[in-house]
């Protein structure tokens, strides 16, 4: 099938239990939740979004004919930056609506880890090497295992406790970016220090300004 990329690039992991890692991020058009459009976003399904997710026109980006094709984007981005350790992130937009069997298959041959960032709302395909799924208030979980959680926190509606004993190896709290940024860090910081499976998730590719 034909996958659609709004952008990808390379960078470094900024979130979560593989922050500070190389990687190539793949991110694809579309989400399930919201249409990325502004005049849409008060009434969608997820409100917070900090992504622009929307065409096909960022750096990298485009429309990929075949997993073959896709699979050489990303390798081609990966480049020089070494043999070892080739790892690629999946996101969106909500990746799980493009991501198939072929795909995978395609970047593993070129010798790449593969992890997703997904709301969850999908169930992942077989053979992903590392899925964090980011639950939302109001949507129905249907991945509901994996190696790491990251709740966008505070979310009116949906209480880290409702999905603390989930299977997943990591529990992350990231604090909701926007107006209240600092007082919802401050509360993500108070959460953890209560609840201490849960660790802080700082979004660091923005503090050093990094894409
Ligand atoms: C843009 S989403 C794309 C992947 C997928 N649709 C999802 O929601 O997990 C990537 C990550 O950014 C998080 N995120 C989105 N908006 C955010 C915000 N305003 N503050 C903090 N994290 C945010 C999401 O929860 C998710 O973990
Ligand atoms: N550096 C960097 N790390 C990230 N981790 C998750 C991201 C995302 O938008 O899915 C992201 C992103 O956009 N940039
Ligand atoms: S589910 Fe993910 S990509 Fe979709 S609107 Fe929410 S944060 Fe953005
Ligand atoms: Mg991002």
């Amino acid at each position: 099938m034909a996958y659609s990329v709004k952008e990808m690039f390379l960078t470094l992991q900024g979130e979560g239990a593989q922050a500070g890692r190389a990687a190539v991020f793949c991110r694809f058009a579309g989400c399930n939740l919201w249409s990325g459009r502004e005049e849409d976003r008060a009434a969608a399904q997820c409100r917070f979004c900090d992504t622009d997710f929307v065409g096909l026109d960022g750096e990298g980006g485009g429309r990929f004919m075949d997993a073959e094709a896709l699979a050489d984007a990303i390798a081609t981005v990966w480049g020089e930056a070494g043999a070892e350790r080739r790892f690629v992130v999946f996101t969106g937009g909500e990746p799980l609506l493009q991501l198939d069997p072929a795909a995978i298959a395609a970047v593993h041959a070129r010798g790449f880890e593969i992890a997703v960032e997904t709301n969850g709302t999908v169930a992942a395909p077989e053979g992903l090497d590392w899925i964090c799924v980011s639950p939302k208030a109001g949507t129905e979980l249907k991945q509901r295992a994996g190696h790491e959680l990251k709740l966008v926190f505070p979310q009116t509606g949906l209480d880290p406790a409702e999905v603390a004993n989930l299977p997943f190896t990591n529990f992350f709290l990231q604090p909701m970016d926007g107006p209240d940024r600092r007082a919802n860090t401050e509360a993500a910081v108070a959460y953890c220090l209560a609840n201490p499976r849960w660790r802080l998730s700082v979004q660091t590719h923005k503090m050093i300004g990094i894409p």
